[in-house]
């Protein structure tokens, strides 16, 4: 049976830009480069064993021979979680230019923590085959992505293709991904253990949204 697989890259380039974000001193400009970064570096692990690549005859100065290129048939897709999505969504159109943008949306409610979407911008279907890679830098309650995974299955894009790259993750999100889509893969800059009362990823690196785009 298919399992929940979240794969936390050893790189010390992921650990870098990670630790610059959490920082509560880190300036707004250069959180943004941090996500960005780390957005980058995560979509680099992401596409591995996912884009498909086609075999091609070419030739080399002195042989023929046969090499591989990206399958641009494919159709790729990249769904950023807005806002704080916005700012990792940069980092993953560098390594995947062709991809279309689908912007979603949400916004937690501070009491409840309840995930509102206030822009879709989906399609109406996914064509058969479309791999989907969701930018969503925090996991915490998995309001959210719970609600993004609903919208996109019910728009035939398939669980087995889609990958989610976020930036730090909780178990109370990673226990509902599991229980629903345990064929997902996700990758991550870290698992961090607690989400507090207030719906906080500790020691997390606060409010995405805010820090990215200097609101707080
Ligand atoms: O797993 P959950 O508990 O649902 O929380 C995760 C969501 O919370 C944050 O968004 P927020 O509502 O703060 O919006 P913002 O990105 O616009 O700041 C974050 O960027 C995620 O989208
Ligand atoms: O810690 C958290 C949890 C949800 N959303 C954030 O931006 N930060």
């Amino acid at each position: 049976m298919a399992q929940l697989r979240v794969y936390v890259p050893p790189h010390p380039l992921i650990r870098h830009w990670l630790t610059v974000a959490r920082d509560k001193n880190t300036p707004v400009a250069l959180f943004r480069t941090a996500m960005k970064e780390i957005g980058h570096w995560l979509t680099y692990e992401a596409i591995r064993e996912w884009l498909p690549v086609q075999e091609v005859a070419i030739e080399t100065p002195l042989q023929a021979m046969t090499g591989q290129f990206m399958d641009v048939s494919t159709p790729i897709a990249i769904v950023p979680i807005l806002r704080a999505g916005l700012a990792i969504m940069d980092g993953c159109q560098e390594l995947l230019p062709t991809a279309s943008i689908y912007h979603l949306g949400w916004v937690r409610d501070e009491e409840t923590l309840e995930a509102s979407c206030y822009l879709n911008r989906l399609p109406d279907r996914f064509a058969p085959q479309t791999r989907v890679l969701i930018a969503e830098p925090m996991l915490a309650t998995g309001g959210t992505i719970m609600s993004t995974l609903e919208m996109l299955v019910e728009r035939g894009a398939d669980p087995a293709m889609i990958r989610i790259i976020c930036v730090v993750c909780a178990p109370p999100a990673l226990q509902k991904i599991n229980q629903q889509y345990p064929g997902i893969n996700i990758f991550a800059a870290n698992i961090d253990e607690v989400v507090d009362q207030k719906g906080w990823i500790v020691p997390g690196l606060g409010d995405a949204g805010d820090r990215a785009f200097g609101t707080s």
